[in-house]
This record gives C-alpha cells, structure tokens and sequence, in this order.
C-alpha cells in the first residue's frame, strides 16, 4: 500500500549517543514511511528508531572492529581515512560556523548550550522534536530558537506572528530548500518540493498552482466523490483494515488526479513501484549514507570503494524514478492520441501543449505531474487517519455532526462538496482535527538564502528554517486548551463558522501546499461521508470490554496515529442500505 509513500525527500538523520533517532532535516514523508513501517512490523507500537551506529556503515562502524586479513587491514585504512575525512569536514563546518558568530554583533536565536565541534548534538530532540522546540521557545521567551549540530545552523519558528513575518512577508530570502546530493543521485531531483528555489522551480511551481488553483479544483469534483464512495465502500468489505483504506483512499485520488490512473485495492504495480523507490531513498538517507555523500571528497570515490555501496542502490533507484516520470505520462499521452483519455492534470496539460512541440514544457509538465502522487498521498491519508483518532475518541462530535448531516443533507445520499457550506459543524470537526493533531508537525525545512535579523536576532545566511506548525496550532492564547479536542472553538455564536481557517497547517509562503484546496476538500468529503453512514467506537476485547485507544502518534517530519483498533459499523438499516446501494 501507498501509505508509507510521501513527499519524497531528502533526510539528514542520524543516530544520537543513546540509539535514538534525531531527524536534523527531513522532509516529512519519508522520515515517518520508516516509522511507520517500522512500528507495524515489529510488534506493532513502537517508535521508530533505526540500526544502531555500528550495524550500519562501515565508516561509523570502523573504531571496535578487530582486524586479522589483510583486505580487512585494509578495509580498516580506508574506514579511517574516511573517518578522518569527516573529521576534517565536520570541524571545518564548526570553525565557519563560530567565526561567523563572531564576526556579527548582534545574537542569534537562543538555544541550549553546544559544545565545540559538536555543537547542540547532544541535547538535540529525539522524540516529537516539536514540543520540545515549543518549550524552549516558552523557556527562552522567544518566537525563534536556534541549535546548530556539526555546523549546520538550524533556526526553528513557534510563533504565528514570526512566522507571518519572516516565511510569508520575506518569503524572498525564505523560500529555498537544503540541497542534498544525494537527491540527484537517486533521481528525485524533479520532484517539486525538493527543487531549489530557482527558475526551474518557478515554471514548474506555476504549472501545479494553476492546474490546482480552487476554481481548478471543481472539475475534479466527480473524481473526489468517486474516492469517497470508494472509501465507503471498502470499509464496508473490510472495516477491520480502515487504515489501509484511508490510505488507499487517497493514493487513489493522487494517482486519478495526476495521471487518470484507477490503482487498483490490491497489488496494483504503480503504487508498488511508487513504494519501492521511497523505500530506497529512505535507505539511502538513513545514518551514514547521505552524511557521507554531503562531503565532496568523499563523494568523488568510486562505487567499489568500501562504504560507497549506497551508490548502487542510489542507482537502482534512479532506474525507478525514471520509470514513474515517464511510464504514466507516456499513457496518458497515448490515451490522447487514441481519444480515450481520462480527465486528469496530465490529459489536461498535455493538451495545452499539444503535439509536445515545447519540449521544455513538456517535461515541465511531467515533473508537476510526477510530484502530486508523492507530495499527496501519505499526508491526505494521515489526516483522514488523524480524524478516524479524533472521531472514536469522541463520540459526542460523530452524534453531533451526524445530526447535522441528517438534517441537511437527509438520509438518502452522500454528503457533496456542494453541501460544504451548509455544514458548519462538520467544517469545524475537519479544521480541530487538522489542528489537533498535525500531518506535518514541523513543515518542511526552507533555507534562509541571505543573512537577515528578526527582532534582533541574527539568522545566518544558509540556515535551515523551520516553520512549527505544531507550536502554532498549540498555542493557548489562541487555542484554550490546546491539546483537548474541541471543534465548537471555531463556531460563532450565531452557528457558522468563524474566519479562522488554520492558515499555516499546509505552510509557509511562496512554498505553501500547492495541493492544499484539493487535499482539504477531500479530506472533508472523506469525514463528511463516514460521519454520514458510519459509527466509530473503540473495539473490544474477548471479554467485550473497550480496548482503550490511544492517543499517539509515529515520530517523524510527517506523523499519522499509531496503528490502533476500532469498531466501523453502519450507523442503521438506513445507512447499510445507502452503501450497499453504491454503484
Ligand atoms: C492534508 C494534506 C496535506 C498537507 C497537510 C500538506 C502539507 C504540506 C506542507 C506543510 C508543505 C510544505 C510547505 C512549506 O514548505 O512551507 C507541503 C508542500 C507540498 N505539497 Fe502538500 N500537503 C497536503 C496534501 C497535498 C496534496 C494532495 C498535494 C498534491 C495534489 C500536495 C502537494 C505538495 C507539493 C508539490 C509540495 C511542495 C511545494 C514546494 O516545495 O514548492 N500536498 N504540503
């Protein structure tokens, strides 16, 4: 299934003293693919933490070995002069970093202590890292704080206000990414959230926005009310699975929307070779593998050389990613010269630029339409995840709302998106979700691309920032109660909805969500059609007992609920009838 399958992206994540996994940067996707991966296969619960720093990488494994043969004295030559290497690189990075501490007067954002070379390694936060930067930001009484590790400055943002000022009004300076090479190498280098912020991104950035703009997105009603229907349905045949189906539910959408492609429930080979190539540049960004390949000297070895293996699945993982840019568009293309083309972004804009006389928009065409699948899927399915969590644990909201629908909407259909407007409440049960818990807690990192100084607090040149969504969905002046969920919060007195519409869940700037109208309407018509046939409680255990459901959620740049378990039953005979009435 697609659900480990995201934003493909570029993570710099390594193993702290304790075994723990810190994410330095990481867009968010991938991150959380091996969380959750990892905490279904192994026994369900646990947070993700990768190998341990010897079962990894030659390199990080080279002080405890012992070495008898000559291949492996050898071996163990080259781990040091590669240990060396990083060394060398590491303090050169830290020396850059003091001197330019130094030579600006003014002081960068708080943060805890770092130690030389080192910098803020050790106190770096290895589990929901956003409620820690939350609190330091409360400790220090600071909108901003700052760590560096090994040289690299990273400056987090918790506050609305710095946020609005910094990411959205100078979202010139804010809007480039960190690069990794590592990303090109694996032939991720088109996918749109991953490009920096340069020409090539403009054109390509313009094409999605347009394509998706919200009076873009009406054409593709009948494709999300399809994907609602789907859901319903397969919850129906499968209930037990309904994390699976939220899943599906939107790599469906993703997958129709960018290419006309119908993946099917089970073993589809799109979705599978979509899930492979994530899987490999999730290996490949794992500890060691990336940290190596950011030192150019070290990059420049050759593929047999010891510790530079990564390059053979990096390559294995370009053949992939070529696949998905060209396989799908290739069809589409060819559906259109048949004259049995599906609507879809791809059918559309070809057709604008028909005969594909304009090369260079063609393959423009082809990156935009290569990253909805990856940038959609898993965090459309995470917040449809995150309302199922929201819903068992509240069943006062499900009788609420679906009261609302009942008196609105009636019994005899589905909820639409026409109706979208004369359903409040369940506009409201949609946005605390959203707000409650984040699909992606800490956005994804933006690169300062000159120095700049917010409230006199020096921000360096090349620093990777950090927009925490989380902090400002959780702040108490804002949101009494933050943690508790509430979807009255956002409902004025007279019944309708007020005028807060959690702005910065889907971003920052000229890098907000591109998909963000697509992703919340469908996210809506998914809940709106649940709540409308279907009651969600806790399941029970042998003895008929409520197995309690927990509250918590995979670590990563991207988080979902830990898998738990739930009853989906249809609310009544009214509401069986409707669904097995669904074509
Ligand atoms: C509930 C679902 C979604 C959430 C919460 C979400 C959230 C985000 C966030 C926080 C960012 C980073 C913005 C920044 O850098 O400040 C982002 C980027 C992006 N999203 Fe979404 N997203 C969702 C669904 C989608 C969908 C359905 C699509 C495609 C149809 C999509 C396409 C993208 C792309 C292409 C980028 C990269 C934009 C760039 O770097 O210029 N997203 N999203």
């Amino acid at each position: 299934m697609l659900r480990h399958h995201q934003h493909a992206a570029s993570v710099v994540n390594a193993t702290s003293p304790k075994g723990a996994s810190k994410v330095i940067f990481a867009y968010p996707a991938i991150a959380n693919s091996r969380a959750a991966r990892n905490s279904e296969s192994e026994a369900g619960y646990g947070i993700y933490t990768p190998p341990t720093i010897s079962s990894r990488t030659p390199l990080q494994g080279c002080p405890s070995r012992v070495f008898k043969t000559s291949s492996t004295m050898q071996q163990e030559i080259t781990y040091r002069l590669l240990f060396a290497t990083f060394l060398f690189g590491t303090l050169c990075a830290a020396v850059i970093v003091s001197k330019r501490r130094r030579s600006n007067a003014l002081p960068w954002p708080p943060g805890p202590p770092s130690l030389p070379l080192i910098g803020n390694w050790m106190s770096l936060p290895s589990q929901t890292s956003w409620k820690t930067y939350a609190k330091w930001s409360r400790d220090y009484n600071s909108d901003l704080v700052s760590i560096n590790a090994f040289g690299k400055v990273i400056v987090v943002i918790n506050t609305a206000k710095a946020a609005q000022a910094l990411l959205e009004q100078r979202s010139a300076i804010y809007s480039d990414r960190p690069f990794l090479t590592i990303v090109t190498l694996s032939g991720w280098d088109w996918f749109l959230g991953f490009i920096p912020y340069s020409d090539k991104w403009r054109v390509r950035r313009r094409i999605f926005q347009s394509a998706l703009r919200e009076q873009a997105c009406e054409e593709y009603r009948p494709m999300q009310h399809t994907m609602a229907e789907n859901m319903v349905k397969w919850l129906y045949q499968d209930p037990k699975d309904f994390q699976r189906y939220t899943n599906l539910t939107a790599a469906w959408l993703t997958l129709s929307l960018a290419w006309g492609y119908d993946a099917k429930p089970q073993g589809d080979s799109v979705v599978k070779l979509m899930e492979d190539a994530a899987q490999i540049v999730i290996d490949l960004t794992l500890p060691g593998t990336s940290v190596l390949n950011e030192i150019p000297l070290l990059r420049q070895l050759p593929g047999w050389f010891p510790g530079m293996g990564y390059k053979a699945r990096a390559d294995e993982c370009r053949t992939m990613t070529e696949r998905i840019l060209h396989g799908p568009i290739k069809s589409v293309k060819q559906s259109l010269v048949d004259g049995t083309a599906r609507e879809s972004m791809a059918s559309k804009l070809l057709r604008t630029n028909e005969g594909g006389v304009d090369l260079d928009a063609e393959m423009a065409i082809r990156d935009t339409v290569g990253s909805v699948y990856s940038a959609g899927a898993e965090t459309t399915g995470s917040a449809i995840h995150f309302a199922f969590l929201a819903l068992v644990l509240n069943p006062h909201v499900q009788r609420r709302a679906q009261e609302e629908i009942d008196r609105v909407v009636g019994r005899d259909r589905l909820p639409t998106l026409n109706d979208r407007s004369i359903l409040p409440y369940v506009g409201a049960v949609l946005r605390e979700s959203m707000r409650w818990n984040n699909v992606t807690p800490m956005g994804i990192p933006h690169r300062a691309s000159e120095d700049d100084v917010y409230e006199g607090r020096f921000i360096p040149k090349g620093a990777i920032v950090f927009g925490n969504i989380w902090a400002i969905m959780h702040d108490p002046a804002k949101y009494p109660d933050p943690t508790s969920f509430r979807p009255e919060r956002f409902i004025q007195d007279d019944g309708t909805l007020n005028d807060d519409d959690i702005p910065f869940i889907f971003g920052f700037g000229r890098r907000v969500c591109p998909g963000k109208f697509i992703a919340d309407s469908s996210v809506w018509l998914a809940v709106a059609s649940l709540l409308a046939v279907y009651n969600l409680s806790p399941a029970k255990d042998e003895r008929g007992n409520d197995i309690p459901v927990k509250e918590a959620v995979v670590d990563g740049l991207t988080s979902r609920p830990l898998p738990f378990e739930c009853s989906i039953k249809p609310r009544d005979s009214i509401a069986e009838a409707l669904i097995k009435g669904l074509a």
